[in-house]
């Protein structure tokens, strides 16, 4: 772990020449995939002034809305609430998400259809605030819009869950519905990134994966500002895998405070959930160093160390006995750890990693399993080496990669 970690500071530091990792065309110092192939032509660089498309106007949608308002872009931000639509234009606030937050100008609210057709075509940003288990529906419908697949505009993905039932990840999603030229041209921003902290201004970093530094760099130099920082990547599955993954830990740590534990099992649950993320990501075929980065250890402390957090106080109020129907029905906003725990229990069964914090959270969440029960079984457990990453030959993210037409 600390080599690791060593490794990831010098490969960071800026006065290594970086020439001395560029023998594969696309390939970043801290690619995991040096990936061959050209990306579709897309449209120019956005640059000031440039037309974005919000879809989702909940909380993270809402806030990337004004994030990227404040900077002098024209920003529409597409509800599917009719009425919070027309109080968005009249009063320049959203009632139902971040209520207290008086917004840009420079944002016009759109719905509650989905846009479509010329509206669509017209735009240099398309950016998805929609949780995991509606995107495909979404996509769907807007993909017939999307008529010139070779000048695409700059497809950026926020969300961070895996789809139930099919155990998608988003570039999957994107893939089925939109096609492979489309999956392969987007981006992931990934972190630890509350929305109602961004829209205070307070200090931010997230982390921007594309499969090419190009095309990552694009969204960088577009949300990159002095008080929120972008570092950009080349392991969308890493990114997208860690977004997911933290939120179940999320739930783990919450569950452990409403139990009444206290400092030194927190600690635990988001050290040895990093484990566990980095196990199921290097299986899955992700860089193991993503994991590291601000998308995984960054927004896994975030969100199992706040009440911020959704998923934190689903887990927190599951610890304190609530029942998770009445926790969801009364959250009044999504905690995609819920929906993902599904997911990631396929995953880490079809590829036989050890995690066992994870699976004692899909128990207690679809299994009745009782949180005191789930601690007690973790405690229990043999001793065992702290870090072992798995060596399996066939990854899910090879079978990812030729779906979408990429080769390593
Ligand atoms: N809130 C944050 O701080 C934050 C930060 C980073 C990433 N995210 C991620 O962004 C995504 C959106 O989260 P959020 O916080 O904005 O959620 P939210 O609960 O605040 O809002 C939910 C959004 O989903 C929309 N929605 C509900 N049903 C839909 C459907 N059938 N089709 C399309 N849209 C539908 C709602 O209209 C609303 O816009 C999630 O994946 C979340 O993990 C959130
Ligand atoms: O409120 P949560 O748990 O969905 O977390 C929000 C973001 O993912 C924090 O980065």
């Amino acid at each position: 772990m600390l080599t690791l970690t060593l490794r990831i500071c010098r490969l960071h530091c800026s006065t290594l020449p970086r020439q001395a990792f560029r023998s594969f065309s696309n390939a970043s110092p801290l690619s995991p995939h040096p990936f061959r192939f050209t990306m579709p032509a897309s449209k120019p660089q956005p640059a000031a002034n440039s037309k974005v498309l919000i879809l989702g106007a909940g909380n993270f949608g809402s806030c990337l809305a004004e994030h990227l308002g404040d900077s002098d872009h024209s920003v529409f931000l597409w509800a599917r609430e009719a009425e919070l639509v027309k109080h968005f234009n009249l009063h320049h606030k959203n009632l139902k998400y971040l209520p207290e937050h008086d917004f840009s100008k420079n944002i016009t609210a759109v719905g509650p259809d989905l846009p479509d057709g010329d509206f669509i075509n017209e735009m240099d940003v398309l950016l998805f605030a929609i949780p995991t288990q509606f995107l495909r529906q979404n996509l769907t419908i807007l993909n017939r819009s999307l008529k010139d697949k070779a000048k695409l505009p700059l497809l950026i993905f926020v969300n961070k869950g895996i789809e139930i039932g099919t155990d998608a990840l988003t570039l999957e999603i994107i893939a089925d519905t939109c096609g492979a030229d489309v999956a392969k041209a987007a981006t992931f921003i990934s972190g630890p990134s509350f929305a109602k902290e961004i829209v205070r201004r307070r200090p931010t970093s997230v982390s921007v994966a594309s499969f090419t530094e190009a095309e990552a760099k694009k969204a960088s130099d577009l949300f990159h500002q002095p008080h929120f920082r972008c570092y950009t990547g080349s392991d969308p599955i890493g990114i997208e895998l860690s977004g997911a993954l933290k939120n179940v830990y999320a739930i783990a740590a919450g569950m452990s405070d409403g139990l009444g534990y206290e400092n030194n099992t927190r600690a635990m649950i988001i050290t040895r959930g990093l484990a566990e993320m980095t196990c199921i990501g290097t299986a899955y075929g992700a860089s193991p160093l993503t994991f590291l980065g601000l998308a995984g250890v960054g927004d896994l402390f975030l969100t199992c160390s706040s009440s911020s957090s959704r998923n934190y106080t689903v887990g927190y109020r599951l610890g304190q006995g609530e029942p998770l129907q009445k926790i969801i029905s009364t959250l009044g906003s999504v905690a995609e750890g819920v929906s993902t725990a599904k997911g990631v229990k396929t995953i880490i069964d079809k590829l036989g990693v050890n995690a066992p914090i994870a699976e004692r959270v899909y128990q207690v969440l679809y299994d009745d399993k009782a949180t005191k029960t789930a601690v007690q079984e973790l405690m229990d457990l043999p001793a065992s080496r702290e870090l072992e990453l798995p060596t399996m030959g066939s990854k899910p993210a090879q079978q990812l990669m030729a779906k979408l037409g990429l080769s390593i």
